[in-house]
Formats: C-alpha cells, structure tokens, sequence
C-alpha cells in the first residue's frame, strides 16, 4: 500500500504540497492529474525518498521512507518519463545490472527473461544495444525491473507522454496486469485519456493540495474532462 498521512512540503517559504491524506491499495491505479506546478511531481519525489517531507509521513508498504529509506526502497520501483539505460549494454543486461542492484531473490536467467517477456519485449530485441531502444522498449525494460524485483508500489511520472497511441495503450495494459498482481500503483499525468482507461482512481491536485478524487469508472469522458479542468482552474 501507498499512504501518505499529513504530507507537507516547503520549498525554502513555498508550500508545494499541503498536508496530503492519501491511501492507493494493493491493486490500484491511482492516476494523480493537476496543472503543471500542482504538486505532483513533489509527491512522486516524497514517496521515493528522494527528498525529506517538511512535515507528515510517506509510507510504502507500511514503511515510512523518511525514517527506513534503505528498507522502503526494497519494495518501490520507479518509471520517470524518461527511463535512461546503459546504452551499449542490453535490455537483458540492463534488467541483470538493475535487478542486482536492487538486491533481493535470486533471479536466473530464465526468470529475468520471463521478466522481460511478461513486460512485453519482443524476443528479438532483448539482447540488442538498449541505445536502439524506442521510449516504449526502455520502459519495458523499466518494467521488467519492477517485475523482477516484486515491487509492492509502483510510481510513475508521466510515462504515457511522448509514446504513440499504440505504445501508450500497450503500456496501459501492461500497468493493468502489475495492478491485477496486487501492486499498488501512483502515477502522475497530463493524459486525461489515460487515466480515464486505466485509473481506479483519478485524484485532481491544484496548488500542493488534492482537491477531488474521483472515480473514473462511473463518470463519462466528457463529465470526468469537464470536472478535472474546472478544479484545475479552481473555478468551483
Ligand atoms: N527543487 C525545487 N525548488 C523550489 N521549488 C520547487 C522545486 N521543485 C518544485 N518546486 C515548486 O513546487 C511546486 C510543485 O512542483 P511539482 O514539480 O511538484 O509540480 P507538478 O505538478 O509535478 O508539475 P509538472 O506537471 O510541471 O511536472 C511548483 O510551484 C514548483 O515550482
């Protein structure tokens, strides 16, 4: 599980976010949407230990990544927009450096092709140079790592952006079958399309603090993008 309880974060006298309460279970898609600046961004950052909250606590799996960095990691994997691989090295070395990395089961190298596999890499692409990667294939790759590590709580920032339509909607499927394995999962996006496909939940952050939540399956297009841009604007 993903908790964050009071989550606060100065930036120097700028509040970034506002005492965030919040709780994505195992097996949810929680798709955090709001204007550029909202927030979203400094949550992600909270929950992978990469900066200290100002106030409140980040939890991952009930552990609080302030105080157990090391342990918290353990169960987190992480997909930024831009997933950067060593470029001579394979998307099947890469998974065995990262995967190494992260410590953990022993993985043979049957288990981390399977990895490869279930994130979606072709055959023919695995052992070739990650630096002929699309955005798409570098993902996978990203993927297989959560895959390999068995993360409990993925987080993902704006992984859909800049992947075409096809490679966007493969993505989300393969986000859908890591949520059906129980992993919680908290990605920050633009793509109101996206999140209304894959989300269990939709929560809209305006100005560091989440103003609506909402759930995507019981809502139209139309009404879910209608509601999102008014509380992004603050016109409620
Ligand atoms: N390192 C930093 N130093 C100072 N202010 C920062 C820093 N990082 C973010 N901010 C500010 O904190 C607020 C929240 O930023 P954040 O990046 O979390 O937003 P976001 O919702 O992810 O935006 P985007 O959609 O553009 O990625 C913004 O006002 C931003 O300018």
């Amino acid at each position: 599980m993903i908790e964050a309880i009071d989550l606060k974060k100065f930036y120097g006298q700028h509040i970034a976010l506002r005492g965030l309460n919040l709780a994505v279970q195992p097996g949810e898609i929680f798709c955090l949407l709001g204007a550029n600046g909202a927030g979203k961004t400094t949550t992600i950052s909270l929950f992978l230990g990469f900066i200290a909250p100002s106030s409140g606590r980040a939890l991952v799996n009930g552990v609080d990544v302030a105080a157990s960095p090391d342990e918290a990691k353990r169960s987190v994997a992480y997909i930024p927009e831009t997933v950067t691989l060593y470029p001579t090295l394979s998307g099947f070395e890469n998974l065995e450096y990262f995967a190494t990395l992260a410590g953990g089961a022993e993985l043979t190298k049957a288990d981390l092709k399977a990895c490869l596999e279930r994130a979606g890499l072709r055959e023919d692409a695995i052992h070739r140079p990650a630096k002929g990667y699309s955005k798409g294939m570098r993902q996978k790759v990203a993927i297989a790592v959560a895959i390999a590590k068995n993360a409990k709580a993925l987080f993902l920032d704006e992984p859909t952006s800049g992947l075409d339509p096809q490679a966007s909607n493969e993505f989300s499927r393969l986000l859908e079958q890591l949520s059906s394995d129980g992993v919680a999962v908290l990605m920050a996006t633009h793509d109101l399309f996206r999140a209304k496909e894959s989300g269990t939940r939709i929560g809209i952050m305006r100005s560091g603090e989440l103003v609506d939540t909402l759930i995507p399956s019981a809502i139209g297009h139309a009404e879910l993008e209608e509601r999102a841009l008014r509380q992004m604007r603050g016109a409620d």
